[in-house]
This record gives C-alpha cells, sequence and structure tokens, in this order.
C-alpha cells in the first residue's frame, strides 16, 4: 500500500486540524513537538505522511500530486486558484473576507471612485471589484498588517479577513462591504481521488461523522 500525503498549513489552522484527525483515529504524535525541525512526518500503521507548509502553498502541492490530502483556509483556496476538488468544509477556523477601511471610504465604494486597494488577496480583490461590483481599482499587494495600508495612506480601503473585528476596531477601521464568508476546508489532488478512491473516502466519512456529532 502506498503513503497518502497529507498537506497541512502550518498556523491557526494546524492545531485544530490535528485535534480533528485525533477523534478519527489519525495520530501524528511527532507533529505535536513544536521545537522540531523536522518537516515530513510518518504514521507507519496508517501508511500516511504529513507535512506543514506555508497555507498558500497547500493547494500548490495538492495540484501537483504531492500531497494528495491538504487542509487549508477557503480563502487560500480561492486566491491560489489551482486545480483541486475542494471536498468537505471542515467548520472551524471561520471568519470572513470584507473590504474594510475607515467610514469617510464608504462614499469612495459607493461613488465607485477609482480606488486604491491593498491586501494579501490580490485575486479576490480583483474579481470582487471587476467582476461583482464593475468597479475600476489599483491593487497593491501587501503580505501582513495589511489593516495599516489606510492608515497610512497607502490605500483608501484594505481586502481582508475578518475574525472578531478586534484589529479594525483597535485601528479605527469598519467593514464596509462583505465579500464571502470563510473556513477550513478539505481539497484533494485530482488523480488520487481516482487512484485512492477508497482510502480518500472513508476518511471523508470519518470527518463528517465527527463534524456532525459536534455541530
Ligand atoms: N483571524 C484570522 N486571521 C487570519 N486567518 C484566519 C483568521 N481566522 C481564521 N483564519 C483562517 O486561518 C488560515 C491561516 O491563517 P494564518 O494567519 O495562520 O496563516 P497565514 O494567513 O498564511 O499567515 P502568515 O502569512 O502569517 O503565515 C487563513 O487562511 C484563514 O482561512
Ligand atoms: O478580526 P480579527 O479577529 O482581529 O482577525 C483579523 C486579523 O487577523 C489576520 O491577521 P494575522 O493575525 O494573520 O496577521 P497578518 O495579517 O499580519 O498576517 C487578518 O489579516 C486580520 O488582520
Amino acid at each position: 500500500m502506498r503513503y497518502l500525503t497529507f498537506a497541512l498549513g502550518k498556523g491557526r489552522l494546524a492545531k485544530k486540524t490535528l485535534e480533528l484527525f485525533e477523534k478519527i483515529g489519525i495520530t501524528c504524535e511527532e507533529m505535536k513537538d513544536k521545537d522540531s525541525r523536522k518537516l515530513i512526518f510518518v504514521n507507519e500503521e496508517l501508511k500516511l505522511r504529513f507535512f506543514l507548509a506555508k497555507g498558500p502553498d497547500v493547494p500548490t502541492y495538492v495540484e501537483y500530486g504531492a500531497a494528495d490530502i491538504g487542509i487549508v483556509g477557503e480563502d487560500t483556496i480561492l486566491e491560489e486558484q489551482r486545480k483541486l476538488y475542494e471536498v468537505l468544509d471542515l467548520g472551524f477556523g471561520k471568519c470572513r473576507m470584507c473590504v474594510c477601511g475607515p467610514q469617510s471610504a464608504a462614499e469612495l465604494l459607493k461613488h465607485h471612485e477609482q480606488i486604491r486597494v491593498a491586501t494579501k488577496y490580490p485575486h479576490i480583490a480583483k474579481d470582487y471589484f471587476y467582476n461583482k461590483k464593475h468597479q475600476t481599482v489599483e491593487i497593491v499587494k501587501l503580505n501582513g498588517s495589511i489593516e495599516l495600508a489606510p492608515i497610512v495612506g497607502l490605500s483608501d480601503v484594505i481586502v481582508d479577513i475578518v475574525e472578531t473585528g478586534s484589529t479594525l476596531r483597535e485601528n479605527g477601521l469598519v467593514v464596509l462591504e462583505e465579500i464571502c464568508p470563510l473556513s477550513a476546508r478539505v481539497v484533494v489532488n485530482q488523480v488520487s481521488m481516482r487512484m485512492e478512491n477508497e482510502r480518500i473516502t472513508k476518511i471523508l466519512t470519518d470527518l463528517k461523522s465527527v463534524i456532525k456529532q459536534e455541530a
């Protein structure tokens, strides 16, 4: 039997993902060691391999078949636009993709002004403004602390994740428009889905029943 390989996004989603896997009998103790610099972990008994990667790289590993299954935020799936199957909503990592800014920017949006938008998600922002709102905007790609951009005058608004809203509140910004809700998803390589259908379907069925019990 060949190994099934899982790519997990490091960061916020990793802990909950491992907890969920434990509930369906998939454990990888070694992965919990925070001091370890090891990148890939094997469960010999179950013939499974796990690795942690940067969130935006997870869809890449899955599309190329370097991982059969990936766990990643819906925001990353939408942004990366990779060829893969999105098969399950895990129901955690819930947040919203929003257009945010100072309250004063509401007028700019309303009147479809030529505005500048800072974001870590240029594809999502472009799709929203160009295809859904038919508004021409200039998009500036940033890699973090996006809320800074309108404060220091780099952009009029931002497109970013809002979870509790604390970051916005503490920086005098508000949600101006909601783009879509988000949560953690399971994605599967298109060839693996055919070749390893039985094993993958079993894992998905087990995950679904745990999610249902907890809902
Ligand atoms: N408050 C939140 N902020 C950011 N992401 C959140 C939040 N709540 C849930 N998420 C989800 O968790 C995923 C991983 O977020 P995390 O911040 O750990 O990684 P990242 O955005 O790739 O960050 P970094 O660039 O710092 O590694 C996001 O893609 C998103 O789907
Ligand atoms: O609504 P809240 O609960 O405040 O969460 C939203 C914030 O969390 C994320 O940032 P993150 O912590 O990932 O930092 P980064 O943007 O600098 O990567 C996101 O980009 C927002 O800034």
